[in-house]
């Protein structure tokens, strides 16, 4: 049998991740496991984040790999921005626009006129939000696979939004209105939710924190849970120990551990940084004690106001502690992400700041003894299979829910209010760093490590 035929006879897996950092990285670790179990696979970006991919990782390209990175584009207006697009804008423009290119490209793929060695599409493994794959799957005859990148208890959540509504929770009604996140409504405990009794409606992801009956993100959350009961079969990527809930099957292990595992010269060095590294990071925590250092990141997609930054600069400052902390540039929405002198003069000697890094190697560096984080899923397995305690400030969507699982369930984060004040930021830091919590949490933080 010629190599032709062995590679016609292959399964092929099409993976589409949702066209974001925090979806693209998991989706990337999924595709190399599938490759390594002898899938061939296609994967789709979409072009605005190829070109970033492309920039990003210079000469190590990503089309030099075994994996086949191929492009459809998102519909929305030409950008060369190195940022996060707009969720909702993205989300509408994807649900209006995208179903018609990837069907032409999954023709192109089984077009047997084809001399180029790949074999027909056998199965797609699409994002859970990028549900117009479904349709495209359905054409074909071939199974779709779902895969969530959020918490199992982020999922549960987004599924019990008809509930939500159902119940009158959600939209807000009027009359609680602009006030409704100080006027103590989203403290509401809720127990009808299995594996989340006395959640607070505030720890549910934060879509539903709207009094708008026609809210898109509603909407979407609704249509896409929905398509997840269609799809051949969901993937999440967890751990028993960790979330197990009542009617899931849950994996024993999270991707971060499995692919570490996929012994393939041919995926070596093959990354999905969106924005590039700055290795100086792990130079600087070299030269550092153990546990000594805050890592400080609030993922991809997270914004916050000029006075927050201020306020997360001050309580890193004030609390003494030696810290990494990653700015993207686009963290400040509409302004330069600008910190001032005295902060730069008075923390010199015990501050890095970079504007990406290798994230999980930063993690693993024995250096690092606790993380501020936006509680984003990817960061928050990242940190528990790392052994390091978290301070959460979670920013939208499901982080809620896991900043709410991490100090309440697990025991390894504390939740910074959102209403970020210096003293808070500098008190929690402390803690974290060398309080008895801390010491505590570290300890529950290590426990999970060595079973994730
Ligand atoms: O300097 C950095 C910053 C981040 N990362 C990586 O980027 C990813 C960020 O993912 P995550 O922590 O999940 O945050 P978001 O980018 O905000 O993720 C989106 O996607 C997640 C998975 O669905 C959701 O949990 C979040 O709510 C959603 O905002 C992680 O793998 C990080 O390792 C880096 O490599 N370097």
């Amino acid at each position: 049998m010629s190599s032709n035929n062995v590679e016609i006879s292959k399964s092929h897996a099409v993976c589409v991740p949702y066209p974001a950092q925090g979806h693209i990285t998991p989706m990337l670790k999924l595709a190399k496991i599938l490759h390594h179990k002898g899938f061939h696979i296609t994967f789709v970006n979409t072009e605005f984040n190829h070109r970033r991919l492309l920039r990003s990782r210079g000469s190590h390209s990503p089309t030099a790999f075994v994996v086949r990175f191929v492009t459809i584009p998102d519909g929305l207006p030409p950008s060369d921005a190195d940022a996060t697009q707009d969720i909702p804008s993205l989300n509408e423009s994807i649900i209006k626009t995208c179903l018609g290119p990837f069907r032409d490209l999954l023709a192109k793929l089984n077009d047997n006129s084809n001399t180029s060695n790949v074999p027909p599409v056998t199965c797609i493994v699409s994002d859970g939000i990028m549900s117009f794959t479904l349709a495209a799957a359905q054409e074909l005859g071939v199974p779709q696979v779902q895969f969530w990148t959020t918490s199992a208890c982020g999922f549960l959540g987004y599924m019990h939004y008809t509930t939500l509504i159902e119940k009158g929770y959600t939209p807000l009604k009027e009359n609680v209105d602009a006030s409704y996140l100080t006027n103590g409504y989203l403290e509401k405990k809720l127990d009808f939710i299995p594996g989340m009794k006395d959640v607070r409606l505030r720890d549910l992801p934060s879509f539903l924190r709207t009094t708008n009956p026609d809210d898109f993100m509603i909407k979407f959350v609704l249509q896409e849970t929905e398509r997840a009961r269609k799809a051949s079969a969901i993937v999440l990527n967890t751990f028993e120990t960790l979330e197990n809930f009542p009617s899931t099957s849950v994996p024993n292990r999270p991707l971060t551990f499995l692919v570490k595992h996929v012994d393939d010269e041919n995926l070596k060095g093959l990354r999905s940084s969106l924005w590039k590294e700055v290795p100086e990071c792990i130079q600087w925590l070299n030269n550092k004690e153990l546990n000594y250092v805050v890592y400080v990141n609030f993922g991809s997609t997270t914004v916050m106001t000029p006075d927050q930054l201020l306020e997360f600069a001050w309580g890193l400052a004030n609390s003494q502690q030696e810290f990494l902390w990653i700015i993207r540039p686009d963290i400040v929405s509409g302004y330069e992400s600008i910190l001032p002198l005295e902060f730069v003069e008075e923390t010199k000697n015990r501050r890095m700041l970079a504007s990406w890094c290798s994230q999980e190697e930063v993690l693993n560096h024995p250096a690092i003894g606790g993380f501020l984080t936006h509680s984003g899923w990817n960061s928050t397995l990242e940190s528990i299979t790392s052994g390091v305690p978290m301070l959460c400030w979670p920013f939208f969507a499901e982080q809620q829910t896991n900043c709410w699982f991490s100090e309440t369930k697990w025991g390894i984060g504390m939740e910074i209010d959102n209403n970020v004040k210096r003293d808070e930021v500098e008190s929690l830091v402390r803690e974290l760093m060398v309080g008895e919590k801390g010491k505590e949490m570290k300890k529950k933080a290590m426990e999970l490590e060595r079973i994730g």
